[in-house]
């Protein structure tokens, strides 16, 4: 595949070396200091364009490349609010567009346990849940779109809760699940779901040692998404 990196920071640098370790090419390295390049580049050669900026950089490259025709694989985070817009124009332009708040593949199996506890946790009382999530102190956005996505998923699995907060102490907010962000480095991405009651708590924790999994996750992503069309995210891509 010929590929495209839209945002060429930590996350584009590695997916770059990763993907020509895997005999890809890369057509083109974007940062905001250089995207006068896009002009010069003949979208008819790209197989895909991954990108990974940051928040108020995503909607204009992800625009860019539907618009082109060329399919884009999106990790950045913090944008969420305009997903409908991009998804309506993937629609109209017969385009390929995939997201996903973590390519991990281990992160995804967690998603799954963390619906799987809420659905258990639902059916008992006395527990209060919540979420932390970890990272490194240069990350833009907080909470990280992976913790919302847990959020979601506990949300949706639990009578009584209806939304999130972004927690800074102890204060409790009546049908709303607390998430706690800490910035510390070199945390590459720590999540943890925790059910507290007197009695005792449990806790499940993903902790990712590198970048690496979030990078070969979006590689095989763009394998993946080669002559497909439409909206698209991990539960198009996993078998489970
Ligand atoms: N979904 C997932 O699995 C993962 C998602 N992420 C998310 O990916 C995003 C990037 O993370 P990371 O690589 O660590 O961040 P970095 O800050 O290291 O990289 C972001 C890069 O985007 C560049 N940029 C800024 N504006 C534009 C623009 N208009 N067009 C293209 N590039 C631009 C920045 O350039 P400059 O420095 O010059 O401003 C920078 O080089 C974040 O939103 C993060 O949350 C991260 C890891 C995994
Ligand atoms: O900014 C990061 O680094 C990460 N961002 C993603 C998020 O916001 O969930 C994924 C990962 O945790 C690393």
């Amino acid at each position: 595949m010929n590929i495209l990196l839209l945002g060429y920071g930590k996350m584009g640098q590695l997916i770059g070396q990763l993907a020509e370790s895997r005999g890809h090419s890369i057509a083109g390295k974007i940062n905001i200091d250089n995207l006068e390049e896009l002009n010069t580049l003949d979208p008819s050669t790209i197989d895909v364009a991954i990108e990974f900026s940051q928040p108020e950089a995503a909607v204009e490259n992800i625009k860019w490349a539907i618009e082109r025709g060329i399919p884009i694989v999106s990790g950045t985070t913090g944008w969420l609010d305009q997903k409908p817009e991009i998804e309506q124009l993937t629609l109209f332009k017969n385009g390929a567009f995939f997201y996903a708040s973590n390519y991990s593949i281990g992160v995804n199996i967690f998603f799954k346990v963390n619906e799987f506890l809420a659905k258990l946790m639902n059916e008992t009382t006395g527990y209060k849940s919540s979420v932390e999530e970890i990272h490194h102190t240069a990350k833009k956005d907080a909470p990280s779109g992976t913790a919302i996505t847990l959020a979601e998923g506990i949300i949706k699995n639990t009578e009584g809760l209806h939304t999130w907060n972004l927690s800074e102490g102890a204060n409790e907010i009546e049908q709303s699940l607390p998430i706690t962000s800490k910035r510390i480095d070199p945390a590459p991405g720590t999540h943890i779901i925790r059910y507290s009651s007197e009695i005792d708590h449990i806790e499940i924790t993903h902790t990712a040692h590198s970048r690496q999994g979030f990078a070969l996750g979006a590689i095989l992503v763009s394998e993946w998404i080669q002559g497909k069309k439409g909206v698209l995210s991990m539960d198009d891509f996993l078998s489970f």
